[in-house]
């Protein structure tokens, strides 16, 4: 590629036909075949070094690299600068420019991602999840990079198991599938049988050419934002660098992976009724290798493979519910950072028998464990709080947690924050009811008017200033939402909220109860009183959950009687 490259340059320095047969005098004709020969000469030079030395290639590809980003960065640099100076007689032709522009840059990224791969990969996937806060016209045009990643060749593969475990892959296993089940923009993984155990395992692979690249594409994309912020620092987007480049690393390895795995595995086997999670047990781990156990499953949305296997997709949805509620809200295990669609699968299992104790007739399967956050403490009690107020109506309460725990002030702000939180339009976040799904058309709304004009520059402030870890609750809640929409549960999105308000109902009871301990005396009339306060409180929270199911099951009762 480099020597086809070299040898169209020359051909354009030199043009060499067209000086011969325009005229020109024998010792420019004479200059110009030399300048030919010495480009010739560098050209097969370059190609001799790019095939047998493993440094200038990796020189080569690092300037490669280099050229893709910059050109990137200059054309959307230049794209925005002209937009955002020239002047537009109304307010709707510049948002309407606007757009434009945002297109045009996004797809020139997408082709520039697409051209490094790797990291530059996870980072467009990073932006496609940012649904309700980037303008549409970005999130959309990453969403190929969800599907679309570079597969390692067999014998790179080959290559790096045998550098990294010391054994070729035909002694390790007696069966190895070449053709990798999923590919991703850091790993892909393979099927193959355990030499030693005979087991099916699944077996993920680190792409072998990530490593010696990832120091550079931190470095390039942290400067990009840099500059970006120099010249348009109202659209702070360090954040950004600063978030991947904190997080590349521990994805890189897969021995922080196996240690999450298992530790949510252990945190996970007290509730496997409530959740019927199945986590696969970790082989053996090393930097860049990760052996499991094959545990397969249809995807989520697979509803005819839910249906063929009778099982409920309500039950789903609710175990679904408490896998990430209880990860946000309970102290322990973590948060896992990429909850989406390929991330989960779903198997069905005898009734009974899943998971040893769970009694569904399916197993919730959860991938990729290379990424958990832990909420702080106050976080997540605020966070609680704001939950609460809105599914009481309680804007007041909301403004105040929504400030306590992610920074938010000012109406606008606020309004934007309230739509990305609960992934309603700026009417129905403000005027909450849990009964009522969300219809295509709210979705468009919530688009449209987050793309108005203004809304940007507040959209990247919010951003920028928000905590980290906040990010990661709206995408989290997001994508455990589209999740449950694709489920198609019958009994609509009710129960869900249900569930999530009795988690953030006990995390308050649990802050009220500390707050009495702390300002009371043990058993003295005010600690008495005050904790019986507080029980009551939450058993009136915890009540509707009850109530509601006992409506159901009456319901069902009922059904089944008049059939
Ligand atoms: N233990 C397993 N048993 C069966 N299939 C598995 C197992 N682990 C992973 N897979 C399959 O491989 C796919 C990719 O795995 P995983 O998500 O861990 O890779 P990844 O590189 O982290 O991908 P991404 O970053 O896109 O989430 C999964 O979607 C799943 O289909």
């Amino acid at each position: 590629m480099f020597s086809r490259q070299f040898f169209r340059v020359g051909a354009r320095l030199v043009g060499s036909r067209r000086l011969v047969s325009s005229g020109i005098p024998p010792t420019k004709r004479h200059r110009s075949t030399r300048a030919l020969k010495v480009i010739a000469g560098l050209g097969i030079g370059g190609t001799i070094l790019y095939n047998t030395s493993d440094s200038f290639k990796h020189g080569v590809l690092m300037v490669e690299r280099i050229g893709v980003v910059t050109v990137a960065t200059a054309r959307c640099f230049k794209l925005y600068k002209n937009t955002l100076d020239a002047q537009y007689d109304t307010e709707e032709i510049r948002a309407a420019a606007l757009k434009v522009t945002h297109l045009k840059a996004a797809t020139i990224t997408l082709h520039a991602l697409e051209k490094n791969g790797g990291i530059y990969i996870k980072l467009g996937q990073h932006l496609t999840a940012l649904t309700y806060l980037l303008p549409p016209e970005w999130t959309n045009t990453m969403i190929p990079l969800q599907q679309e990643c570079p597969q390692s060749s067999m014998e790179e593969i080959q290559q790096l198991f045998q550098r990294d475990m010391g054994v070729s892959i035909e002694d390790y296993f007696s069966e190895f599938d070449p053709e990798p089940v999923g590919v991703a923009s850091l790993a892909q993984v393979h099927i193959a049988r355990l030499k030693e155990t005979n087991e099916k395992v699944a077996v993920k692979i680190q792409h072998p050419s990530l490593q010696q690249f990832v120091p550079l594409d931190v470095f390039l994309t942290n400067t990009v934002f840099e500059l970006m912020y120099k010249f348009f620092p109202e659209y702070p987007l360090t954040w950004l660098g600063d978030e991947m480049q904190n997080l590349i690393y521990t994805e890189l390895d897969f021995t922080k992976e196996a240690q999450n795995a298992m530790a949510t595995q252990e945190y996970f086997a007290k509730y496997k009724d409530s959740t019927a999670l199945r986590i696969p047990s970790i082989k053996s781990a090393e930097h860049r290798i990760l052996i499991m156990e094959y545990v397969g499953g249809a995807r989520l949305d697979d509803l005819k493979y839910m249906n063929d296997h009778n099982i409920d997709a309500s039950k789903v949805s609710a175990c679904l519910s408490h896998i990430f509620n209880n990860m946000i809200f309970t102290p322990g295990v973590g948060v896992h950072c990429d909850p989406h669609g390929g991330n989960l699968a779903i198997r069905s299992v005898a009734n009974g028998t899943g998971n040893g104790t769970n009694s569904h007739n399916f197993e919730i399967i959860l991938y990729d464990h290379g990424l958990y956050r832990q909420i702080p403490l106050q976080m997540r009690r605020d966070y609680s709080h704001f939950w609460l107020a809105v599914l009481d109506n309680d804007i007041p309460n909301m403004k105040k947690y929504a400030k306590r725990f992610a920074g938010i002030e000012g109406e606008q702000k606020f309004k934007i924050f309230a739509c990305a939180i609960t992934g309603r339009d700026p009417e129905n976040s403000l005027n909450y009811d849990i009964t009522k799904p969300r219809t295509k058309d709210e979705m468009l709304n919530i688009h449209t008017q987050l793309n108005e004009d203004g809304i940007l520059e507040d959209l990247m402030d919010i951003l920028s200033s928000m905590p980290r870890i906040v990010l990661l609750i709206l995408k989290t809640n997001d994508l455990t939402r589209n999740l449950d929409e694709g489920l198609n549960n019958p009994l609509g999105p009710e129960r869900t909220f249900l569930i999530m308000a009795n988690y953030c109902a006990r995390t308050v009871y649990e802050e009220q109860n500390e707050l009495v301990s702390l300002t009371s005396t043990k058993y003295s009339f005010k600690w008495l009183w005050g904790k019986l306060d507080n029980w009551i409180w939450y058993q009136r929270r915890l009540s509707s959950l009850y109530i509601y199911d006992w409506i159901m099951t009456i319901k069902n009762f009922k059904a089944k009687l008049s059939l």
